[in-house]
């Protein structure tokens, strides 16, 4: 199981951003090119370990977009994008989100006081993204049944844990070492 995904990940070329080993994968990057079978196998895994009693997947843009209508597919539940274009909606709530090597702007729109929802996203790294995006859906009062980060790379998943009182469900944890992918472990060990 995953062997696929692994084969896949140890293979990703790193490349600099400053000074930060940024390793490019289908999964987070959609490049190189995804086959349908690994995007499948993960959404399965999503779906058979984390509770799916949800009114709404959430994803995060660019790289949770494709995660979250894999699930979505497999599952029958609508998602909707946490977007990093403002709309001016009603109701609109803006956030500040920064990475290991950038920061942006990020977009929450179309959710409710109390709705239950899953997040999910392509990778944690630093945490930036997700203690951002977790701390303002919880100021909006949404019910977050469960977060993903697919990807765990680094320490930063703990943070986010500590941060937002939030348990992040992941499937593969890496670091880059030496100029290298390395898988720690996967959800199937
Ligand atoms: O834990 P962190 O250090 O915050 O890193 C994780 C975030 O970094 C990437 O987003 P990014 O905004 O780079 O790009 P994307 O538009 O390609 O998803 C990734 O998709 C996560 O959202
Ligand atoms: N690779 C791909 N996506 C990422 C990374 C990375 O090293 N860090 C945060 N998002």
């Amino acid at each position: 199981m995953l062997e696929e995904v692994k084969k896949s990940l140890e293979a990703s070329p790193i490349v600099k951003k400053g000074d930060y080993n940024y390793f490019v994968n289908p999964i987070s990057d959609g490049v190189p090119t995804m086959k349908p079978s690994m995007l499948r196998e993960l959404a399965n895994v999503v779906k058979e370990h984390v509770d799916m009693d949800i009114d709404k997947i959430v994803a995060i843009e660019a790289m949770g977009i494709h995660l979250a209508t894999a699930l979505s597919l497999a599952t029958d539940i609508p998602f909707v994008i946490i977007r990093k274009r403002q709309y001016g909606l009603e109701g609109e709530k803006e956030i500040s989100q920064k990475t290991g090597y950038g920061s942006s702007k990020l977009y929450i729109n179309d959710l409710k006081e109390g709705e239950k929802i899953l997040l999910i996203d392509d990778v944690v790294s630093t945490g930036g993204t997700l203690i951002s995006t977790l701390n303002a859906l919880k100021e909006l009062n949404i019910d977050i049944k469960a977060a993903v980060a697919v990807i765990e790379k680094g320490e930063g998943k703990k943070l986010v844990e500590k941060e937002t009182g939030i348990p992040i469900f992941s499937v593969v944890k890496l670091d880059v070492i030496d100029g290298k992918v390395v898988i720690e472990k996967t959800i199937a060990d």
